[in-house]
């Protein structure tokens, strides 16, 4: 494998944030030894796996390059991994880089002119390349071929440079995020969807067992109930379980130690943590349930607007927790049952806080 680019893929904002998706140092470090290496070791998006093998398994047999692929997704869902898997199954070379890593379209020229026959080349935050190196992707993906622009002004020309065919697989966390003809260009389109408890179960018990940790079925699903459908933050949470488990009990990981482990991190029964809490309880607590703006409830929660509103309020909103309305935010009924509240207008038999905030 060649990575041109070692840089984490991790955003400040998450830093530190044990359920936060994006990878820290320590995961970089773990997570080449959790990867699953095949698509039958790849745990749930049974769909994707599906389509995937197919276009693979046919490529293969007429002995060509496989379609370049596009995954979308949410951070820490499989795409690196999955990337990895199609290079497997093909018996091609990788190589990783990312939209960001890619700031000319000279760059770009250099990786692409030095791939091998049949290699892949993975571009992780497609959406975040420059203009000019997305030009030229456009050709080579279509043509194996790119223009390179020696020299400036009037006296410029362009070198045509034929490339050896490669296989190029996008990863983005929305595919919407990408113009139309870069997306067009793509053969293969697979949108990864959050993991289910029970997968995540499946994604716990074999890291546990490649980490050599004893986890009961309990444990198991205590900790994937809070990773937020997301295997990244499945594994990390089992770390510190592990931990807690070797410090404090015998190192077998139960329900009551998982449990245990977690409120001492704060990481609570639906995987909320202390920010997300922080952000709910204000929104209850001192706003009635809302609506109030954004602006208002960061300095609320002491936090920059940016926090509240990218790291906090995602989840809050998928959870069905909290709501972005036009007039600002507002809890739903399962927040105020998250917390054990009961909301005013049950208390009062009158919608209050409609009426306190109402513009
Ligand atoms: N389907 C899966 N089965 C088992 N483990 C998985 C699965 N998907 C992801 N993982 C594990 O989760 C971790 C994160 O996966 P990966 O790095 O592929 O995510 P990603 O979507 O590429 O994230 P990012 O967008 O932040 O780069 C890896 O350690 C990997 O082993």
């Amino acid at each position: 494998m060649n990575w041109d680019d070692t840089s984490p893929v991790t955003d400040d904002t998450q830093a530190g944030r044990l359920v936060g998706a994006a990878a820290d140092g320590e995961d970089q470090a773990v997570e080449a030894a959790l990867r699953p290496k095949s698509l039958d070791e790849f745990v749930g998006q049974e769909r994707v796996r599906e389509q995937l093998d197919l276009v693979l398994k046919a490529a293969r047999q007429r002995g060509a390059t496989a379609d370049h692929v596009l995954l979308s997704g949410a951070p820490g869902l499989g795409k690196t991994t999955l990337s990895m898997i199609i290079a497997a199954e093909m018996g091609a070379p990788i190589r990783i880089t990312s939209g960001p890593a890619i700031q000319h379209a000279g760059d770009l020229a250099a990786i692409l002119s030095s791939l091998q026959e049949g290699e892949v080349l993975f571009l992780d935050e497609i959406h975040r390349m420059s203009r000019p190196a997305e030009e030229m992707l456009y050709m080579a993906m279509e043509d194996f071929r790119v223009d390179v622009i020696v020299g400036k002004g009037p006296g410029a020309t362009a070198i045509p440079l034929e490339l050896p065919p490669f296989t190029l697989v996008g990863a983005t966390t929305r595919a919407g995020l990408l113009p139309p003809p870069l997306r067009d260009r793509f053969g293969f389109t697979a949108h990864m969807e959050f993991y289910e408890p029970v997968e995540l179960e499946r994604v716990i018990h074999r890291s546990a067992s490649l980490l050599d940790v004893e986890i009961e079925t309990d444990g198991a699903a205590e900790i994937a109930g809070r990773s937020r459908g997301t295997p990244r933050i499945a594994n990390r949470l089992l770390r510190r379980v592990r931990d807690y488990a070797q410090v404090k009990a015998d190192g077998v990981i139960t329900r009551d130690i998982a449990a245990a482990a977690l409120a001492v991190y704060e990481v609570d029964a639906r995987g909320l943590d202390r920010l997300d809490r922080a952000v709910l309880q204000a929104l209850l607590k001192l706003f009635a349930g809302g609506p109030v703006g954004l602006s208002t409830l960061a300095v609320a929660v002491g936090e920059e607007r940016e926090t509240v509103e990218e790291v906090a309020e995602p989840f809050l909103v998928r959870e069905g927790l909290l709501a972005r309305t036009p007039r600002g935010r507002v809890a739903t009924p399962a927040a105020w049952a998250h917390l054990g509240l009961t909301p005013p207008h049950q208390a009062t038999g009158g919608n209050g806080q409609q009426d306190l905030f109402g513009a």
